[in-house]
């Protein structure tokens, strides 16, 4: 069923995160659970625009969990047959973080912790998914993240964002023109308010919100096709 923007709810930061607490709460689910669901379809999403063609993908993690949600959808994207590359400057010490890189040290993906430079990333990727802030993002960008930000604003290649373009204002946008201008979004749950000022492509993925929390929030979610979890917009 095709589906437009104005079709859709929008979520403030806030509400998001309560969302986040509640289906870790009351209903159940555990952030591992979220998180590879969420990842895999940043994986199958990313998959989609790269095609057969871009096969370098440069994965850019933050250190919360839309950080994590690029540590999983670099597994998943390799497994699919592409060559992933994560660089994950300020690693968490959590469980959960330490065995998804674990993970991907099992499966020889290179997990940098420094960003290559600018005319390193055109000359040896094709895409760059930008994992590095959700919707926690908050106030100026700090380091080291201010210097990557730049750095990948420099960059031609196509960018796909996790949720939030990188260094957005969740709720306002590209305030100021800091942060990243991906081609592609990949919404996680229901589209952040910044989305409405994003004009690439727009999947909506993160097929978990069981009908009570759809109702409380007042989300409009597309129906989607058979068994994708993910919908381009
Ligand atoms: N239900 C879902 O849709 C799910 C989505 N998931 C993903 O989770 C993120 C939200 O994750 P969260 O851990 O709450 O937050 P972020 O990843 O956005 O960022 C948190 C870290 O970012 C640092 N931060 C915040 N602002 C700045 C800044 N201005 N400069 C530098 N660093 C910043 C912050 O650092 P502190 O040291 O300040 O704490 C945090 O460490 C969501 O967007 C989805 O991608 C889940 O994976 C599953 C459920
Ligand atoms: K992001």
């Amino acid at each position: 069923m095709a589906c437009s923007l104005q079709d859709l709810a929008f979520l403030e930061a806030s509400k998001a995160a309560e969302i986040d607490e509640k289906l870790m709460g009351p209903l159940g689910f555990s952030i591992d659970q979220l998180m590879e669901l969420a990842g895999l379809s940043v994986a199958t999403a990313t998959s989609e625009y790269c095609a057969q063609n871009l096969q370098r993908i440069l994965v850019v993690c933050g250190p919360g969990n839309n950080g994590g949600d690029g540590l999983v959808a670099a597994r998943h994207l390799y497994h699919f047959g592409y060559k992933p590359v994560v660089c994950y400057p300020k690693q968490t010490a959590k469980p959960l973080y330490q065995g998804l890189v674990t993970q991907l040290a099992s499966l020889d993906v290179p997990v940098l912790q420094e960003l290559p430079s600018a005319e390193a990333i055109e000359r040896d990727f094709d895409v760059v998914v930008d994992a590095i802030f959700g919707f926690s993002f908050k106030g100026e960008i700090r380091a080291p993240f201010a210097d990557i930000i730049s750095t990948l604003k420099k960059i031609s290649k196509p960018i796909v964002s996790v949720d939030v373009p990188s260094g957005w204002d969740v709720n306002e946008g590209n305030k100021g023109g800091v942060g990243l201008e991906p081609a592609v979004l990949i919404s996680l749950t229901a589209p952040k308010l910044c989305a409405k000022h994003f004009k690439g492509h727009h999947f909506l993925g993160g097929r978990f919100v069981p009908p009570a929390i759809r109702d409380e929030f007042g989300l409009k979610l597309p129906t989607y096709p058979g068994l994708s979890r993910k919908r381009p917009l």
